[in-house]
């Protein structure tokens, strides 16, 4: 009788040497693929086993999950977020935490404050950012900077960054913020009592654009103007492109080649610039002002890192993750609180009051402490942060099994965490109320346990926002000078109507115009 080692060798013997080459290869690639096949459908099905208990959301069918629901709510003109939250909100009453599955992704979301603590404070290390669903298309972007990466990677550049942006500098973004103000100010005086529009959502996106570009890179508001909507803002849009439309990431077409060079450009134009910092700095040259860059660079200096390409590299990425962090959310905040003031004289006088008692008539540039004294402005920038949730939903990937809500939740499941839902759970969520956030109004009532996962706009814990303190620093002064200078009226008579974008962060869709009397 044959044995198997007989057959082979007289297979080999009679065949030449290439059919048996590319027979052993074929063989070795079913072999890999049915071993992938079963590892996939084996992990698939622990995590359908584990996830059992939890409530499934409505609308979804067995071979693509809840992917319909979630494009047509897209093309409602809702954000896929809308839809979570719709899910979470209809089943608060039951269950705390549903879940549902984006083709072969388990995902489970909630908005629950004890939750959120869990995921965001107490087990942050085994919630890691979601970069196979959500962050990915902004991955040739931001690639490993901080809000892309884990781990000690991530460790270590907060290490690194974390200084930069706090204390010292902020005390700079107050010029910054009044200078940019100032010139916003020179270009709408032309409009007032003229009775055009101005469409303010854009002007603050270009505001916040130059205030991030001068705090980091000392670059002037014209050279800002000049780079940034040439390569920066149009790999922002192909981006945003890619999150609903995924396949724009592997056509290679026009837009596809384009993106490529625009992003080669703006990485060159960036390396260029630190490298000639960095020469700079080593010949003694003493700057006026030092900005978030050098003191990037004093920290690199402190921790006796070596200079080249990979770090080069990792400080491309983290400057674009300021420019793209600090800019349309900051804008979208100051779009939002500005349109609710322009419907009720009442707030805008109040901000008006403490405009008048920070700058005076001379409008001197005020301190830190006088800024940080106008708690009415400040309470409408975050009733602006709650009502229109400007980050909606944040989304995590569970590295280990782990128990969340009172569920077993397996590793690999993607963890939706639903901000907007949170920020519902205040007395009449709709209504514009900035006092919930003043000395004893509605937010300081709730229980010290869970009070800080009850606004999340910035989320909490060791991830937290590193540039939440440059944000509400920068909207402060340019809200309140505004309001100090002009009368503002805006030609959408409520919020009622006004449409959103179906990407992240929440703006209105059609801009935001408004009449300077
Ligand atoms: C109103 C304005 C802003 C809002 C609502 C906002 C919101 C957020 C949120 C929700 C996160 C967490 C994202 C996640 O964990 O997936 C985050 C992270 C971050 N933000 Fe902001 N942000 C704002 C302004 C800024 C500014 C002005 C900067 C920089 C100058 C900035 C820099 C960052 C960075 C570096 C992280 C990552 C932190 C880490 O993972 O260690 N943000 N921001």
């Amino acid at each position: 009788m044959n044995t198997l080692n007989d057959f082979i060798v007289e297979y080999i013997s009679e065949r030449p040497p290439v059919h048996v080459a590319s027979t052993v290869i074929s063989s070795l690639l079913a072999i890999f693929l049915i071993g992938k096949l079963l590892s996939f459908s084996q992990a698939f099905m622990y995590r359908s086993r584990v996830l059992k208990a939890v409530p499934t959301a409505p609308d979804g069918n067995w071979i693509v999950g809840h992917v319909i629901p979630m494009v047509t709510c897209v093309n409602r003109g809702m954000g896929a977020w809308d839809q979570i939250s719709y899910w979470v909100t209809k089943a608060q009453d039951k269950t705390k935490l549903i879940k549902f599955r984006i083709l072969d992704t388990h995902a489970v979301a909630f908005s629950d404050p004890v939750g959120l603590k869990r995921v965001f404070q107490t087990h942050y290390k085994i919630y890691e950012k979601d970069l196979k669903l959500s962050y990915h298309p902004f991955l040739p972007i931001l690639g490993t900077g901080l809000v892309t990466s884990d781990g000690d990677l991530w460790q270590k550049q907060r290490t690194l960054m974390g200084p930069a942006l706090r204390v010292d500098v902020l005390d700079d973004i107050i010029t910054i913020a009044k200078d940019s103000v100032d010139r916003l100010c020179a270009k709408l005086r032309p409009l007032q009592g003229s009775g055009r529009a101005v469409d303010m959502n854009e002007e603050f996106r270009l505001l916040t654009l130059q205030v991030i570009g001068e705090a980091v890179l000392s670059m002037a508001p014209e050279e800002c103007d000049k780079i940034f909507p040439k390569l920066y803002l149009p790999v922002m849009e192909e981006a945003n492109l890619r999150v609903l439309r995924p396949y724009r990431q592997y056509i290679p077409t026009p837009d596809w080649f384009k993106f490529r060079s625009r992003m080669s450009q703006l990485n060159s134009f960036l390396i260029n610039f630190f490298r000639e910092r960095w020469q700079s700095r080593k010949q003694g040259v003493q700057r006026p002002r030092k900005d978030i860059l050098d003191r990037i660079m004093d920290s690199i200096e402190a921790s006796g890192a070596k200079w080249d390409s990979s770090l080069e590299r990792q400080l491309c990425y983290e400057v674009k993750t300021f420019l793209l962090a600090g800019h349309e959310t900051s804008a979208a905040m100051l779009t939002w609180s500005l349109f609710e003031l322009s419907l009720c004289e009442e707030h805008m006088q109040k901000v008006r009051s403490e405009a008048e008692l920070t700058f005076g008539s001379a409008e001197a540039e005020p301190s830190r402490r006088n800024v940080d004294a106008m708690s009415y402005t400040l309470s409408v920038l975050k009733e602006a942060l709650r009502k229109y949730s400007v980050v909606p939903v944040v989304t995590r990937t569970l590295a280990k099994d782990d128990e969340l809500l009172g569920h077993k939740v397996p590793a690999g499941t993607m963890v939706a965490c639903v901000l907007q839902g949170t920020h519902n759970m205040y007395e009449d969520p709709d209504q514009f109320r900035p006092d919930r956030f003043m000395p004893g109004g509605e937010y300081e009532q709730f229980d010290d346990a869970i009070k800080a996962y009850m606004f999340v706009p910035f989320i909490q814990g060791p991830r937290n926002c590193l540039g939440q303190h440059l944000a509400m620093l920068e909207a402060r002064v340019v809200l309140s000078l505004l309001c100090k200078r002009f009368r503002w009226k805006t030609v959408h008579g409520s919020a009622q109507g006004i449409r959103h974008p179906t990407v992240i962060p929440v703006g209105p869709l059609e801009g935001m115009p408004m009449v300077l009397e």
